[in-house]
């Protein structure tokens, strides 16, 4: 379990020091590869992040974001991580950074995770840096206790891609990354704020099941060390 805790007075700082060290991992990527790619989570919490990061100036052009999950609505919908990230990242500097979609208007949220997984396929491997958030539930990305597809989700066997997952406290039926597809990213980044996740988080990181607090498969298992970043 390598994981490396960064701690902030506030949640203005951990969101200002969290999108220096993308931006570096970013512009890295680009003079290195010509290109870069992020996958962001949605929720309340990484908001702030969004806004700080897209502040930054680099060679957005470059840069392709991306979701880590996404609930199946489309992107005029409140509940939507593709509108989040619209409205808090893909402004200001980073408006001209390419967005490619997890969601799509298919028949079916399978048919739409086929259709995300060709465009995830098309993206370098591994990701350059990846956000994930956790709930209190201790599911990351929507890797939900009791979700349908969780065990596949999780497994180091399910190749790259993205699958639906159906779960009691995930709400719509989810499009999500799984664990291959973002447990090997140069920058792999669990962002979480207060005290209840921070309790949350010392649950993970004790004994138990990863279907209990899937967020454990990330901590104990991913091939990048977990830098976990937190504030009040
Ligand atoms: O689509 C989502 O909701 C996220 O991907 C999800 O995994 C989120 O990171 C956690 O639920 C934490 O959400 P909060 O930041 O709102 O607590």
């Amino acid at each position: 379990m390598a994981t490396k805790t960064h701690e902030f007075a506030d949640a203005a700082s951990l969101a200002q020091n969290l999108a220096d060290a993308v931006a570096s991992v970013l512009k890295v990527a680009i003079a290195e590869r010509g290109t870069a790619t992020i996958a962001v989570s949605g929720g309340s919490t990484p908001k702030r992040f969004f806004q700080s990061l897209s502040a930054h100036k680099l060679d957005w052009s470059k840069v392709t974001v991306t979701l880590v999950d996404e609930r199946f609505v489309p992107a005029d919908n409140p509940r939507s991580n593709h509108l989040l990230v619209a409205e808090n990242l893909l402004q200001g500097e980073a408006a001209i950074a390419r967005f490619l979609p997890l969601y799509h208007k298919a028949a079916n949220a399978d048919e739409a995770a086929k259709l995300a997984s060709h465009g995830i396929a098309s993206l370098p491997a591994p990701f350059d840096v990846v956000i994930l958030g956790m709930g209190n539930d201790g599911h990351t990305a929507s890797f939900f206790p009791g979700g349908d597809r969780l065990e596949e989700a999780l497994s180091s066997d399910t190749p790259r891609g993205v699958i639906t997952m159906e779960a009691e406290g995930a709400g719509e039926t989810r499009l999500t990354l799984t664990f291959s597809s973002l447990q090997d990213a140069h920058f792999l980044v669990l962002h979480i704020e207060g005290q209840a996740k921070k309790d949350t988080l010392e649950n993970a990181l004790a004994d138990g099941d990863e279907k209990d607090m899937p967020v454990r498969a990330v901590l104990r298992r991913a091939a990048t060390p977990v830098d976990i970043y937190w504030a009040p």
